[in-house]
């Protein structure tokens, strides 16, 4: 039942929201971007994701005393502004990392089928090795390709939880056939990651090499990005969204909305995190019923075709979500088009599971039924096997 004396504003992309939040108050969603100082004046709960600011001028002249970010990046938030003002703030940390994880390890197979190289010949090097980078790590070792890490907070934060043998500086990280960052946006402390890639280090990127974002616009200098020739850049996070640079969108091999973290199990998690906190906050017991309302777990994926097993991995892995309709889908030659079309489709973004959700036939190819379980799939035996 809702307790109607609390009362919840969250950012109508949360799934599920009025589903798993309103036993805990009166539910009112609104988009991230619509969300401002007069919605929130008389709420007691705010639930955002990435499209809010939340600042003194938003709640300054509010009762909120407890913020939620179903997302896991921070630059949105002015957590000083909520630590002084004694709001509680939760932030679903780790909660789309796999999501972003399988969005790069599928972009890695779609380069290696457009370039024809072999995943296994080349380096991988990961700037950042928190939740994403290390599930990237992780899965990219699995396929057998070499990763060059590079993350100097972590090494100062936990070395004794650091493998030094598989860190590097950043200029041997800039090395690597395919880079790849997952640092937050930072523009203080030791290591801040704002232009982190800047005009002078993408001056060392060699026109073979492939570049990608999809942790943040700013973390590669984008004005220095037009003018490096790669042989591919793949960018899901960009400065000015939805007002992304054009020469870049036009060059880059896949232009993505800002979408790598959105499989559905992220962002029910990220919901699940925050629920979860709210509940302990305002210490009433978790309530489950709203996961009866999650979809069913997607139909078994069965590989007939007899492929190469690089070219079967890149056809399954596109069977579970095919990054490339998220490039086509805001593709237009008008930039003005691409720039409306940007935020109303991650707004409205399709329904896809991650590779854990999915059950696969066992293939007669040994080695593709051991990369595909190492990704996560459950493979099952049929009677055709
Ligand atoms: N494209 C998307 O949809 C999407 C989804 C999730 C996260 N993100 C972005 O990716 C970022 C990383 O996510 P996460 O969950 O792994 O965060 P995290 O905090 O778990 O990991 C970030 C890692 O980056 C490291 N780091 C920070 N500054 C660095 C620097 N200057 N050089 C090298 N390493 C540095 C940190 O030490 C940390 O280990 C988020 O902050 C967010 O901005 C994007
Ligand atoms: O910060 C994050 O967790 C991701 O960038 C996330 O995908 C942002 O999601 P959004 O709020 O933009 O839907």
């Amino acid at each position: 039942m809702t307790n109607p004396t609390k009362t919840i504003i969250i950012d109508d992309a949360v799934p599920y929201a009025e589903a798993i939040f309103s036993h805990l108050g009166k539910v009112i969603t609104l988009p991230g971007k619509a969300i401002d100082a007069e919605t929130v004046k008389n709420a007691d709960a705010l639930i955002v994701r990435s499209r809010t600011q939340v600042n003194a001028e938003l709640l300054a002249n509010s009762q909120v005393s407890f913020v939620g970010s179903t997302v896991v990046g921070l630059d949105h938030i002015d957590q000083e502004f909520l630590k002084s003002n004694n709001i509680h703030f939760y932030s679903a940390q780790g909660c789309n990392a796999n999501s972003v994880a399988e969005y790069i390890i599928t972009a890695l197979y779609e380069l290696a089928e457009t370039f024809d190289f072999k995943l296994q010949d080349k380096t991988l090097g990961i700037i950042g090795v928190g939740n994403v980078g290390e599930k990237v790590y992780n899965k990219a070792k699995q396929l057998g390709v070499t990763c060059l890490l590079n993350d100097p907070l972590k090494i100062d934060k936990q070395p004794d939880q650091v493998n030094l043998d598989n860190y590097v500086d950043l200029d041997t990280c800039l090395t690597a056939d395919i880079i790849t960052v997952h640092t937050p946006l930072t523009r203080s402390g030791k290591h801040p990651s704002y232009d982190l890639i800047s005009a002078e280090k993408l001056a060392q990127i060699k026109p073979q090499q492939i570049l990608i974002n999809a942790a943040r616009g700013g973390v590669i200098n984008e004005q220095a990005w037009i003018n490096t020739p790669t042989l591919a850049n793949i960018i899901d996070c960009w400065e000015n969204e939805p007002n992304i640079n054009e020469a870049l969108y036009r060059t880059a091999f896949l232009a993505t909305p800002h979408i790598a973290g959105h499989s559905l199990d992220a962002k029910v998690a990220g919901s699940a995190m925050v629920y979860n906190e709210l509940c302990r906050f305002w210490n009433t017991p978790i309530q489950d019923k709203w996961r009866n309302q999650l979809p069913p777990q997607p139909d078994l994926i069965e590989i007939t075709e007899q492929a190469p097993t690089q070219t079967a991995m890149r056809q399954t892995l596109n069977k579970t979500h095919d990054i490339k309709t998220d490039d086509l889908a805001i593709r237009s030659k008008d930039i003005s088009k691409v720039h409306n079309k940007y935020e109303n489709y991650r707004r409205n973004f399709p329904i896809y599971r991650e590779f854990s959700q999915h059950k696969i036939q066992i293939t007669s190819n040994p080695e593709l039924n051991k990369l595909l379980e190492s990704l996560g799939f459950t493979l099952i035996a049929t009677q055709s096997y």
